[in-house]
């Protein structure tokens, strides 16, 4: 064991058990979306493998896990999409849900709630966000 691994503290990724449990998070999350009748319409003709994989890469990026996300930026991805405040705000309460049934720790739960308000205005349709 080198110094680093000694001495760094855990990341929310590793404390949270690795690639197993963000690919558990994930499909318990799209399972979610994709029940919920004001959300499937915007999965309608999505890869769902690919949508799969995709965020559970980035997931494990916010969650300080390896970086080998490849896919496109959020901004990228989610403005043609003309995503509302109302709509994004349900999807994060999935995923808090999603977490929250998983037993993530509370501060781990924090901080992603954290991120999800920092990039909000990238994924969130720039025509719709009047009053946030
Ligand atoms: C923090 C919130 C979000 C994160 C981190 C996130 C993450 C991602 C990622 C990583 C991709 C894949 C990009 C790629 O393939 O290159 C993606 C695509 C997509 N997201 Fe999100 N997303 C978020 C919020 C939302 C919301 C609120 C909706 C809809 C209400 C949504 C709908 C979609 C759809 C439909 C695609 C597929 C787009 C396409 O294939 O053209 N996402 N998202």
């Amino acid at each position: 064991m080198t110094v680093t691994e000694e001495t760094a503290p855990a990341s929310h990724y590793d404390r949270i058990g690795g690639a197993s449990s963000v690919k558990a998070a994930v499909e318990l999350f799209y399972d979610k979306v994709l029940a919920d009748p004001e959300l499937a319409g915007y999965f309608a003709d999505v890869d769902m493998a690919a949508q799969r994989r995709h965020l559970a890469l980035m997931l494990t990026v916010v969650l300080g896990g390896p970086n080998e996300y490849t896919g496109r930026g959020l901004a990228e991805a989610h403005q043609p999409l003309n995503i509302t405040v109302e709509h994004y705000a349900k999807v994060g309460e999935h995923l808090t849900v999603t977490l929250t049934e998983l037993g993530v720790p509370a501060d781990i739960l924090a901080d992603v709630q954290t991120v999800l308000g920092q990039v909000q205005g990238q994924v969130v349709a720039a025509g719709n966000r009047s009053g946030v």
